[in-house]
């Protein structure tokens, strides 16, 4: 679907693993993952092991998660689908150190996050991830540059200019940057707070359904910055989505179903997503 598999990174930070680790048994240690692109200098960007997440107690415990092990190559753009209450979000959340596991191990970077005080890890997400909502959580006071710019700005940290106006354009929002969110349309409001998760260029960029709220052609742009973000300047996404199209624009899709990744697809086509999906269709819920 989309010409983007050269990938250059020019922009790896040293000091982190440099080895993806042996993967005992699980999904990710399957023929498909030597198909993977597995990215030249080994080195992950997130990493999970046995990660547990349940929710509730007795009868009533809900497994979100189920002993998941899980490595998301830095300078990649990985998909993570599913039927509805399969996991996706949980991991994601679980990665990103928004939420904890019950059992298991996660490392943003070289740090091991499963647990890192409050503090430490509000620091860590700061510095290092990005985050892109389907609700884009825009402060209404405030202008859509300064709404950009907040989580810098709160940091004490100054924007590079060079990538901001990158981010401002290639996004289209330019001639918006003056504008509060009730001013903005939806599609408007979703690129603003696409700029604002990229704004810092962090390492690793979260996305949960970020095309929802979407008209096609606002979802495609997003989709297409989003890989020029991994392409062209060695940025790592990962994207939970239902929709086969957006899914294309990946490296790599995983699927989750019953809290655990059964399967997954290196370069995947639109057509080819839907297909794997359709396989799910029996236990869908949604
Ligand atoms: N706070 C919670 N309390 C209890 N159960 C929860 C909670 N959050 C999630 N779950 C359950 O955990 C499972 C996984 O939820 P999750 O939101 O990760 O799924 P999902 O694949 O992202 O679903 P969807 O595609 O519908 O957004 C579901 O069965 C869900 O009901």
């Amino acid at each position: 679907m989309s010409a983007h598999r050269v990938v250059h990174r020019s922009r790896l930070p040293a000091g982190e693993p440099t080895s993806r680790p042996a993967r005992p048994g699980g999904a990710v240690s399957t023929a498909a993952e030597k198909a993977r692109q597995a990215p030249e200098n080994g080195r992950v960007a997130a990493r999970g092991r046995g990660l547990t997440k349940t929710y509730g107690g007795g009868e009533a415990t809900v497994v979100a998660l189920d002993d998941v092990d899980v490595d998301i190559a830095e300078g990649r753009f990985t998909a993570v689908m599913g039927p509805s209450g399969s996991g996706k979000s949980t991991l994601m959340h679980c990665l990103a150190g928004l939420d904890t596991v019950t059992r298991g191990q996660v490392w943003v970077g070289g740090t091991e996050i499963t647990g890192l005080g409050d503090r430490a890890l509000t620091k860590l997400r700061r510095d290092e991830i990005g985050f892109v909502f389907q609700s884009f959580n825009l402060l209404p006071t405030l202008t859509a540059r300064e709404n950009i710019t907040l989580p810098m700005d709160i940091a004490g940290r100054r924007p590079d200019p060079q990538w901001l106006e990158t981010v401002i354009d290639t996004l289209r929002l330019r001639d918006r940057l003056g504008h509060r969110p009730s001013q903005l349309s939806g599609g408007q409001q979703q690129r603003v707070a696409c700029a604002r998760a990229l704004a810092s260029r962090p390492r690793l960029v979260f996305a949960d359904e970020p095309t929802g709220n979407l008209d096609s052609r606002s979802g495609l742009e997003l989709l297409r910055f989003l890989r020029r973000a991994v392409d062209e300047l060695g940025q790592t996404v990962v994207m939970v989505t239902h929709d086969p199209r957006a899914a294309a624009h990946s490296d790599l899709v995983l699927f989750l179903a019953d809290g655990r990744i059964v399967d997954e697809m290196p370069d995947p086509s639109a057509e080819a997503v839907l297909e794997r999906m359709k396989r799910f269709e029996p236990t869908r819920q949604s």
